[in-house]
């Protein structure tokens, strides 16, 4: 049976769509001490906070019970060295939260003209993001730059939102600022948001959540199929990708991109599936990059598992756990990709 969500859907479009507005807008205006290094070394700037404050703000407003899980914490803002870097989170949130009502919007979620919020608010705001998660009830995930290196440098990034219940993924939601309409027609602009919820398929929108339109995974050609990658080496093996291009004779170069935006050209069929091989030993996949693409490709018929071919379990904490890497395909060319997968790591392992 699947359940409806219909006031999810539209509260996770509104904040999915209010933090693409900021990000957009910030990232004109990023100046160097905008952006801090994380203790494993990667990015974070003013607008992935502002993001999550506001997403985070708004699911509060409408579903005060729920947890969730969210990329980024406060506790670097709360410090006096953090005081320039939170006074303008703050007030790049309360703009994008204090921003006319528009399609869909709602005065209860707490946004439109007067509904500014104080610092506290905001930070305490981000730290809701603070949840551990579990394999029980509802919790939201939020990666409110997903591709954070993408975003720096003016290339793909995605506004990432999903709400999971008892380790299901049944809402998500991509906000992608900077990618193309359409492929095809590049004069259409850029700019749209990938919807899906359980049961009841994919749609991509635009960012102002209109124009919905379905999306299906089309059945790929030999000369369409080519592999969606990592821009970042560091961040999946380009080089096993090869090996598994190779064994399945695709002759197109793989497109890179940054972000769940690869799983939103994958389910509207620009580009065959989406392989993502871990580099080294220790990483754990976060469920925030992956639980919204999960569920958009599934909806647009596709088939999303580990490596092995397991399904992704988003019940075992902030992380993945145990999965290792990611195969996202439609489910034609799922099998023999996983085949594929299978046979270039029985040679990697040969070898050592
Ligand atoms: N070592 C390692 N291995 C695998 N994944 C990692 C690793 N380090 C980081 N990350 C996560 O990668 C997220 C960026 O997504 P992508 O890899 O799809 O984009 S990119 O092309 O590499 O920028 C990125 O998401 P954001 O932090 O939201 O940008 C990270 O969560
Ligand atoms: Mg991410
Ligand atoms: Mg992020
Ligand atoms: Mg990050």
């Amino acid at each position: 049976m699947s359940l409806a969500f219909t006031t999810e859907e539209q509260v996770a479009v509104a904040a999915v769509g209010r933090a693409c507005q900021l990000t957009s807008s910030v990232f004109n205006k990023l100046v160097k001490n905008e952006t801090l290094v994380k203790g494993d070394k990667s990015p974070v700037t003013v607008g992935d906070f502002a993001a999550q404050a506001v997403i985070s703000s708004i699911l509060y407003h409408a579903f005060p019970a729920d947890p969730i899980v969210g990329e980024e914490d406060a506790s670097d803002l709360r410090v006096e060295s953090g005081k320039e870097m939170k006074d303008r989170i703050v007030e790049l949130a309360n703009e994008a939260i204090t921003a006319d009502l528009g399609l869909g919007d709602n005065a209860n979620w707490g946004i439109g003209p007067g509904q500014a919020k104080s610092d506290t608010e905001i930070l305490d705001a981000i730290d809701r993001g603070n949840y551990e998660g579990g394999s029980t009830g509802r919790m939201w995930t939020i990666d409110p730059i997903d591709g954070t290196k993408g975003f720096l440098r003016g290339e793909q990034y995605a506004v990432c939102l999903s709400l999971i219940v008892d380790s299901k993924v049944q809402v998500g939601v991509i906000g992608c600022p900077n990618l193309p309409v359409d492929p095809a027609h590049p004069e259409k602009g850029t700019g749209c948001i990938f919807v899906a919820v359980r049961g009841q398929g994919a749609q991509q929108l635009t960012l102002s959540g209109a124009n919905p339109t379905p999306l299906t995974i089309p059945t790929s050609t030999p000369e369409t199929f080519n592999f969606l990658e990592s821009v970042e080496a560091a961040h999946s093996s380009h080089s096993f990708n090869d090996r598994v291009s190779s064994l399945l004779n695709i002759t197109r170069p793989a497109t890179r991109m940054d972000s769940q935006a690869k799983y939103g050209c994958l389910a509207r069929g620009d580009g065959g599936a989406y392989l993502r091989m871990p580099t080294g030993v220790g990483y754990r996949e976060k469920i925030w990059d992956h639980a919204p693409g999960q569920i958009l490709v599934e909806e647009a018929g596709g088939i999303v598992t580990d490596s092995r071919g397991e399904p992704l379990d988003f019940g075992l904490g902030r992380t993945l756990g145990e999965n290792f890497g990611i195969i996202a395909a439609g489910k034609d060319d799922h099998p023999r990709v996983l085949a594929a997968v299978q046979k270039a790591l029985g040679e990697a392992k040969a070898k050592v």
